[in-house]
């Protein structure tokens, strides 16, 4: 069986490179692209595509979902419109391969109440590269027996959200295995606003922002004369291809909404 894919974002950085990956999959059909702007076109007409690419580009995705009928809904657009886009899969039975990243709790929530209900398949993963679920898991078994953590992110400055959702889920993961502790000084105090950077149940996560970066994360555990350096790199956004097609083929195996792709690999 073909799975007929669909991504919204497809022209951005994630998003171009996911058309490659999936233009390519034996066993997968891309039917549809989602965008804000150049509606009633296709792919073939923007420069950066293959003038063979005959992949039509819809701004409404319901019209999309009614005219081209994927099974799959790949997004990779930004925090603003991901809920919505999401949401509209699901009540459509469209299954979502989620990237994008910077949902709230309650978005969370909301959407895997309506997967469950509505037995659809849906994987939001807020990073595909098996490297960085590989430090995530590490992250998670070091802290048992390390529970001093601070996390530091890393990421090209045209990154709109901060933490990254890999910094989130990495102190989310953390938190399931250590109780919440206050690190540092007891009495420490910033004296420039947000010097200790954020704080999760007692972690603290720092962003950096700068060109020439891609995707980087160090989870730094302190003990005792010692420091253990869990650290992560994606050098390229090919990194992430290998997780997005297998979350392409995995959603459709499934009923639930599956939040991290450590839980299925
Ligand atoms: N889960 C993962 O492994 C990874 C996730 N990401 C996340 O993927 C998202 C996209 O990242 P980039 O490709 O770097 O961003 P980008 O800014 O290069 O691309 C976003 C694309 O979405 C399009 N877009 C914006 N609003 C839209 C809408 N309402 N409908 C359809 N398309 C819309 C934009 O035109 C743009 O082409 C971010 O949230 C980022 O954090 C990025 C890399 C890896
Ligand atoms: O915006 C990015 O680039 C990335 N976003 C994801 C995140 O927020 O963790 C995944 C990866 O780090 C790249």
């Amino acid at each position: 069986m073909t799975i007929r894919v669909a991504i919204a974002g497809a022209r951005g950085r994630m998003g171009s490179e996911a058309v490659k990956a999936v233009t390519k999959k034996e066993g997968m059909e891309l039917v549809a692209a989602l965008d804000y702007k150049h509606v009633g076109d296709s792919l073939a007409e923007l420069e950066m595509f293959s003038p063979n690419l005959n992949v039509p580009i819809f701004t409404n995705l319901t019209q999309l979902i009614e005219d081209t009928k994927p099974d799959v809904l790949i997004d990779l657009t930004n925090p603003q419109s991901v809920y919505e886009h999401t949401k509209v899969a699901l009540l459509h039975n469209v299954r979502p391969v989620v990237g994008t990243t910077g949902f709230t709790d309650e978005q969370l929530n909301e959407l895997k109440t309506l997967a469950e209900n509505s037995k659809v398949g849906c994987i939001i993963a807020p990073n595909f590269a098996i490297g960085a679920i590989l430090m995530m898991k590490f992250a998670k078994e070091a802290a048992k027996y390390l529970p001093d953590v601070e996390i530091i992110e890393l990421h090209h400055d045209r990154k709109l959200d901060a933490p990254s959702g890999t910094g989130l889920k990495t102190a989310q993961l953390i938190a399931e295995v250590r109780s919440e502790r206050k690190q540092g000084h007891p009495n420490e105090k910033e004296t420039i606003d947000g010097a200790r950077g954020a704080e999760f149940e007692g972690m603290r996560i720092h962003s950096v922002r700068l060109p020439g970066l891609v995707a980087h994360q160090e989870v730094l555990f302190g003990g005792d004369g010692q420091l253990l350096t869990i650290r992560h790199d994606s050098y390229n956004r090919e990194s992430f291809m290998g997780g997005v097609l297998y979350c392409v083929e995995a959603v459709m195996t499934i009923e639930n909404l599956v939040y991290g792709l450590e839980n299925l690999i």
